[in-house]
């Protein structure tokens, strides 16, 4: 017992407990993660055995005896702290996932799977609860579909929470990879004048009308559209981070990307992000492979050292094994195949198909996922026919009827990134442009390879996909706290 008594002691094991010793690369995530979102740890961690601390959370789980009320609070944290106060300071108020205040003792925990508890003495109910109608019980499962159906309270489940937490490693192993290469992080705009995918899968902006500026409490006469000119949601930033990379070489942005796209799928959102890079002096493919590899891999590295808990929790919850996916996929070199190979393949198998793959088409979800299943893992599909692909890709054949660029094909997924070289050669561009009617509208970016303009090449990355793909998430309805899917924007 005496050993307790010394901090140093007490916290070595209680760290071990959470994690495992971070490497440079994690440090900043490690101490993001424990001194400033985590408070519950923090108290401990900067208060001794025996020190009088104040926790504030969300009570998890209760269970009322007649002279002790036994609590496990979480601050949203990964871990909860078991609180023990006599039932006759528990305010009756005190309910599972109202909000308290606990004032208390840290004291060691009789029980060794948690080195210290609170010894609470007052609790204050901050945010009470109304039982009846909360649509979610402790411990308890309720389906995706229906936790989705309350989606403004779905962060206070453990599954969801979780899934935020692993979330926002992801998110940062992605930024940290690419500042840690020297890219350069940038803002890319939201509203634009161009449709980079030439799919026309635009949302055009259009002020109010003036019966709904009315409506608003306005009385200033609206425009017709942006300031008389079109204007859409960007469906990528893919043009300005060329432009941007014109100057300082290696860039990327993390921002929203919007497609008007209709489809229900498990894997589509009007609304997503998108991480996007851009390399400049970039010849061939390689370099862009290996950024998205590497990308990959990272994420997988982070969540599987730091967010070790949540992991379980996410994968008892979805029936998956996510340590053992993650550490298959750490151990797989990701395969390449050209489009023409993959369509040798998809036709030898065509009957395994409920739409049979066209030659010289793009392919459905079903052709992507038999790739990947025979590939046996994920795949890159390089050099595409040009004739499917967007403008700015450049050719790599005398005929011009080949693309260099690049898909990468993941398990339960399909495809999680796209990416090529850029058609640098003005001619070849400025004629291209010409056929789509787009010359005018894109002079600035045909500029681009007129002044001091290098080969470049990037790739955008789905990082709900992602996120969905390392956390075997079969929906990414699932991912994004609020989902924009057609026709459901509810708040
Ligand atoms: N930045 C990129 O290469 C992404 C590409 N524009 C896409 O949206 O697929």
């Amino acid at each position: 017992m005496a050993a307790f008594k010394n901090i140093k002691l007490l916290f070595v094991p209680l760290r071990i407990f959470l994690n495992k010793t971070p490497s440079s690369l994690q440090l900043n995530l490690y101490r993001f993660k424990y001194n400033e979102a985590y408070s519950v740890k923090s108290v401990l961690l900067d208060h001794p055995v025996g020190s009088d601390v104040v926790v504030k959370g969300w009570v998890k789980s209760i269970r009322k005896q007649k002279r002790t009320t036994f609590m496990h609070i979480s601050d949203g944290g990964v871990e909860q702290i078991q609180v023990v106060i006599p039932s006759s300071a528990c305010d009756e108020d005190c309910c599972f996932n109202s909000a308290v205040e606990i004032s208390g003792k840290v004291v060691v925990s009789p029980k060794c799977n948690q080195p210290v508890e609170i010894q609470g003495e007052k609790i204050k109910v901050v945010g009470k609860l109304d039982l009846q109608s909360f649509p979610f019980g402790p411990r308890k499962y309720y389906p995706p579909e229906y936790v989705r159906q309350q989606i403004h309270l779905r962060p206070k489940t453990n599954t969801y929470s979780a899934i935020l937490r692993l979330s926002s490693l992801i998110s940062n192993a992605l930024q940290t990879t690419l500042i840690q290469d020297n890219f350069v992080s940038v803002f890319t705009p939201i509203l634009t004048s161009n449709d980079c995918e030439g799919a026309g899968e635009v949302f055009l902006i259009r002020p109010s009308s003036n019966e709904m500026c009315r409506e608003m409490g306005g009385n200033r006469k609206p425009e017709e559209s942006y300031f008389n000119k079109k204007v859409y949601l960007t469906v990528s930033g893919q043009l300005h981070l060329e432009a941007i990379a014109g100057g300082i070489s290696k860039v990327f942005t993390m921002g929203p990307t919007f497609r008007s796209e209709n489809s229900r799928s498990r894997r589509h959102l009007a609304e997503f992000r998108m991480l996007e890079a851009e390399i400049a002096f970039c010849n061939d493919l390689q370099p862009i492979l290996s950024t998205i590899e590497s990308l990959v891999k990272q994420s997988a590295k982070i969540i599987l050292e730091l967010g070790s808990l949540d992991l379980v929790t996410v994968g008892n919850y979805y029936n998956e094994n996510l340590e053992e996916s993650l550490n298959e996929l750490l151990k797989f070199s990701f395969a390449t195949i050209s489009y023409r190979e993959a369509m040798e393949l998809l036709l030898k198998n065509r009957d395994s198909f409920k739409t049979p793959p066209r030659d010289g088409a793009d392919l459905g979800s079903e052709h992507e996922l038999f790739l990947v299943n025979h590939m046996g893992g994920p795949t890159f599909l390089v050099d595409w026919p040009a004739n499917i692909k967007p403008f700015y890709m450049r050719t790599s054949d005398d005929a011009h009827s080949l693309v260099s660029c690049v898909d990468l094909l993941v398990p339960g997924v399909g495809e999680l990134c796209g990416g090529s070289l850029r058609e640098n050669r003005y001619d070849i561009l400025k004629s291209r442009l010409q056929a789509l009617n787009l010359e005018e509208s894109l002079n600035w970016y045909l500029d681009l390879r007129k002044f001091g303009g290098s080969p470049t090449g990037g790739f955008g990355m789905g990082v709900e996909r992602l996120i969905a793909y390392l956390l075997r998430i079969p929906n990414v309805k699932d991912i994004v706290p609020f989902p924009r899917t057609p026709h459901n924007c509810p708040m």
